[in-house]
Order: C-alpha cells, then sequence, then structure tokens
C-alpha cells in the first residue's frame, strides 16, 4: 500500500499492445486493442444526450448541494452529516465493474502519490476508490508536476478523477491566495474560477459536477455547473455565489464570457477539455478558440 492509500500499481508488462503505425493499426492489432476493452470511436449523439431532462440528465444537477466553506475555518472544514450521505451514501456508486480495468499493469515512474495536503485523499477514501486504476496512475504525478497532458482511456476508467484529484490537491492550501471573491450575507459575485472543465455535453456535464461535489468536500474549493438548455438564471444563481472550479458546456461558457460581470477567466489556472477528440474538431473551433483564449478581463 502506497502513502496514497492506494496499493502500489505493479510496474511492468503495460504497453504490451502494440502502438498503432502512422498507417493506422494493422489488424493484428485491433484484435489486441479489442481484447484490451477498447472499441470504435462513436460520434456522440447530441440529441440523445441533450433531450430533456430524464433520470439520466435530472434537472436539480446544476443547483444540487455543494460543501460551502464559510471563510471562518481552515483548509479542511467540519464534516457535514447531511450532505455527506447525499453525497457518499446510496446514490454514489464507486466503479463497480473496474475489474478488468484493474487487471491492467501501469509501467509508471516516480512517486505516485496525492500531494498530502488534507482532504483530497480522505475524499477519495470516502468515494470508496480503493484502488488506482491505470489512468490515474498515469494521470497523477503528472498533474502534480504540473505537465500539460492528453490521456485516452477507456469509458468508465475513471479519468473524471484522474485530473480532478491531483488539480484539486495542487490547489489546496492555496485556495484562500488564489480564489476569486466570495458571496457575503447573499451578495453576488463575479465568478472566477481557478479550474475550467470544457466538454460537448450537459450529460457529461453533470457527471463530471458530482465528482466534483465529492473530491471538493469540506474544501474551500466550490464547483459549479453550466450547462445550455436550462435557464440561464440558474446558472447566474450558482456562479454569483462564488466559483472555483467552473465545469460547463462550450456553448454556455461562451454566453456567459460574454457577461464580463458574471465571468471572468483571469485567475484560471487549470483548464481541462474532457472528450478532447470531439471537442477540438472544426465543429467547436469558435467556441474553443474564445475559451481557450480567455476571452478577456
Ligand atoms: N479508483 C477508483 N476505484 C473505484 N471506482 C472508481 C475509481 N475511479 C473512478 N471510479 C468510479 O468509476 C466510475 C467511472 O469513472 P468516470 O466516470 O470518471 O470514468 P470515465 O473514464 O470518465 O468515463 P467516461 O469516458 O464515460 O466519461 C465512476 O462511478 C467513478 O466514481
Amino acid at each position: 500500500m502506497s502513502d496514497t492509500g492506494f496499493p502500489e500499481a505493479p510496474t511492468e508488462g503495460f504497453g504490451q499492445v502494440p502502438a498503432a503505425s502512422a498507417a493506422g493499426p494493422s489488424p493484428e492489432d485491433v484484435t489486441a486493442l479489442r481484447t484490451h476493452g477498447w472499441t470504435e470511436n462513436e460520434k456522440l449523439d447530441y440529441d440523445a444526450y441533450n433531450a430533456a431532462p430524464t433520470d439520466i440528465t435530472p434537472t436539480w444537477a446544476t443547483t444540487a448541494q455543494v460543501y460551502e466553506w464559510n471563510g471562518e475555518e481552515g483548509d479542511v472544514s467540519p464534516p457535514d452529516a447531511e450532505l455527506e450521505q447525499q453525497l457518499f451514501g446510496e446514490r454514489h456508486r464507486a466503479g463497480t465493474s473496474l475489474d478488468h480495468i484493474m487487471d491492467f499493469i501501469a509501467n509508471v515512474e516516480g512517486p505516485r502519490q496525492f500531494n498530502p495536503i488534507g482532504g483530497v485523499l480522505a475524499n477519495v477514501q470516502l468515494c470508496g476508490y480503493e484502488k488506482i486504476t491505470v489512468i490515474q496512475a498515469y494521470c497523477v504525478p503528472i498533474i502534480l508536476a504540473g505537465h500539460d497532458l492528453v490521456a485516452v482511456a477507456q469509458t468508465g476508467s475513471g479519468k473524471t478523477a484522474a485530473y480532478l484529484v491531483p488539480i484539486i490537491s495542487k490547489l489546496m492550501g492555496k485556495v484562500r491566495k488564489l480564489q476569486g471573491p466570495r458571496t457575503v450575507a447573499g451578495s453576488r459575485v463575479r465568478a472566477e474560477p481557478l479550474v475550467v472543465i470544457v466538454v460537448p455535453t450537459r450529460e457529461l456535464a453533470q457527471q463530471i459536477f458530482d465528482e466534483a461535489r465529492r473530491l471538493c468536500y469540506r474544501s474551500m474549493l466550490r464547483p459549479v455547473c453550466a450547462y445550455g438548455g436550462i435557464l440561464m438564471g440558474i446558472n447566474l444563481q450558482e456562479l454569483g455565489k462564488g466559483c472555483d472550479l467552473l465545469i460547463g458546456t462550450a456553448g454556455r461558457l461562451n454566453d456567459l464570457m460574454n457577461k464580463p460581470d458574471i465571468l471572468s477567466m483571469r485567475r484560471v489556472k487549470f483548464t481541462v477539455i474532457d472528450e478532447a477528440d470531439e471537442m477540438l474538431t472544426p465543429d467547436w473551433e469558435d467556441e474553443m478558440a474564445k475559451i481557450m483564449g480567455g476571452g478577456g478581463k
């Protein structure tokens, strides 16, 4: 078991899958990749993802409760039993069918440790993540070391925590110094996030927000989720309470960036493009150019 609470990932054997050549993978490579769980690329079905709210895309998602740090406490604040039950109780499901993912052997060099400061590790444990997945074993040390990274892994392999855990870990202990304004006595403030996560669909935004609510529990970091298809007023209400992690669809982020009294990107330290193969296509060029450009002050 490592200091992280995760067992050390085995250090040999990963990379048995042959690398694809420039001309594309050979049939043998494709067979080998498939046996490792890789599937064909599927174009996102926007109509299905952006359909009217259902059990999968509930309307509460953007206004779901997050831990509210009140400014009087330390980096890791007191527990909230009711919220804890909501975040880590019955509704939450740690990956239950990750066995095939855990079987991979990660050839990762150097320390694979979370920042020892406070809460993230406790939240990882509350989430029930007993082992680190391969994509997490690769991403965590790279992000902790401050490098940019492009990561590709199967669906359901824990990519969200692979970037959220090290990003939150790096921010903890510095939030008070870095963060934007927070609401005082109900006043509305401009959202000045430290982290922006851009996604193509509201369903994905909700999933990431849910994970962020858990991993930010008891920290000073306040996650907010914003996506199209719901009233702008709902986004404004949540952003106006202060925002450290902003998870949003590209279109809605663009709309919000057009309102400089509502949202400023001037404090952003980390930018994540989830489903980057989708987002970095010409379809999204204008939106992504504006988001990556920071949109002025
Ligand atoms: N180390 C871990 N141990 C157990 N469960 C985990 C671990 N990391 C993440 N999970 C859980 O596994 C599930 C899948 O994770 P996640 O949604 O991040 O995968 P993903 O790779 O982003 O998937 P997708 O490509 O569909 O977005 C989630 O329920 C998450 O809570």
